[in-house]
């Protein structure tokens, strides 16, 4: 059955951009879907990040369409342009936190841009709750980036994207310099994060074990424009020689590897449910994301 336009969430058609001579894309075309965390991928200066940025609009492209949540995102007046912009969040590469300012005023800062009503205690009453929903404990609110892991810096960046309780999230790049436990950790919470919210993901990265564990599909760049999108299934199917090296190479592997390892542990835990609830539920729940927490509760 046709999906309807209004599962589509993010729609790009002919896109180009140049720099000067130079041509990052040309003719690319990408739909998002609704509820899907969608991958992109492609060798480094493929121009991922130029478009998200075109997406979000801090990049004007020479042309081509973009429309999110089935409105033109291209040369908008500016208050429609702060009324879709309410709808999303982006997390930066590095996490792009204002280094004089706590984790907490880090959060209030959308806030305070698109409702400057607000006052002073629901401001940090708002932070407190979305620092705590990215799984960092209550007291990081009042510390400065400069005291944080980069994985606290990382969670502390998703908090800002959550503060206008986005429907759509960007990512670029946000398990990068984490190590694979964090970075697996992380891709838990955005896992979470995306249930129990209902959000639609555009993630930008570079990491294998990501797009095994959490993307349902995955866009790849090369030649200036989305040569394939689909599940990794469908993807290494397609017999294209990037494709193929970049997902049937050792870090390839590795990834399927590990992959199957979290599948055997899920059997166990189908097939034993006791011993592993007992084990699951014995470590204090301190370190359970919000999201994970409630997705508990359902
Ligand atoms: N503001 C800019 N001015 C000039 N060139 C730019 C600008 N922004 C990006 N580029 C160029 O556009 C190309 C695509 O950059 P982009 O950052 O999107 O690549 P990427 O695929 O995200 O790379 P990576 O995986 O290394 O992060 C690069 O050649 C980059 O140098």
């Amino acid at each position: 059955m046709p999906r309807k336009t209004d599962d589509i969430v993010i729609s790009v058609k002919g896109l180009k951009n140049a720099f000067g001579e130079s041509v990052v894309h040309e003719g690319l075309d990408l739909d998002v879907r609704r509820g899907e965390i969608l991958g992109v991928v492609g060798g480094s200066g493929t121009g991922k990040s130029v478009l998200m940025r075109s997406i979000i609009g801090l990049q004007t492209p020479e042309s081509g369409e973009i429309t999110v949540f089935g409105e033109p995102n291209i040369g908008r007046e500016e208050t429609e342009a702060t009324e879709i912009r309410k709808r999303w969040g982006v997390l930066f590469q590095g996490g792009a936190l204002f280094s004089t300012l706590t984790v907490a005023e880090n959060v209030e800062v959308p806030l305070r841009e698109f409702y400057p009503d607000l006052t002073g205690a629901l401001l940090s009453e708002i932070a407190s709750y979305k620092v705590v929903m990215t799984g960092l404990p209550a007291d990081a609110a009042n510390k400065f980036p400069s005291e944080l892991s980069g994985g606290m810096k990382k969670r502390a960046g998703l908090a800002r994207a959550l503060a206008l309780d986005p429907e759509l999230l960007f990512l670029d790049e946000p398990t990068a310099g984490l190590d694979p436990i964090g970075a697996a950790a992380f891709d838990g919470l955005i896992q979470s994060l995306q249930k129990t919210l209902g959000l639609t993901v555009f993630l930008i990265t570079h990491d294998l074990d990501t797009l095994y564990a959490i993307c349902d599909r995955v866009a790849v760049l090369a030649d200036k424009k989305v040569i394939a999108v689909g599940t990794i299934d469908e993807l290494i199917a397609l017999d294209h020689p990037w494709i193929e090296e970049y997902f049937k190479g050792p870090r390839g592997r590795a990834a399927v590897a590990t992959q199957e390892a979290h599948e055997r542990a899920d059997q166990v835990a189908d097939a034993h449910p006791t011993e592993v609830q007992s084990k699951q539920s014995a470590p204090d729940d301190a370190d359970a994301t919000y999201a994970e927490k409630e997705a508990r509760t359902r």
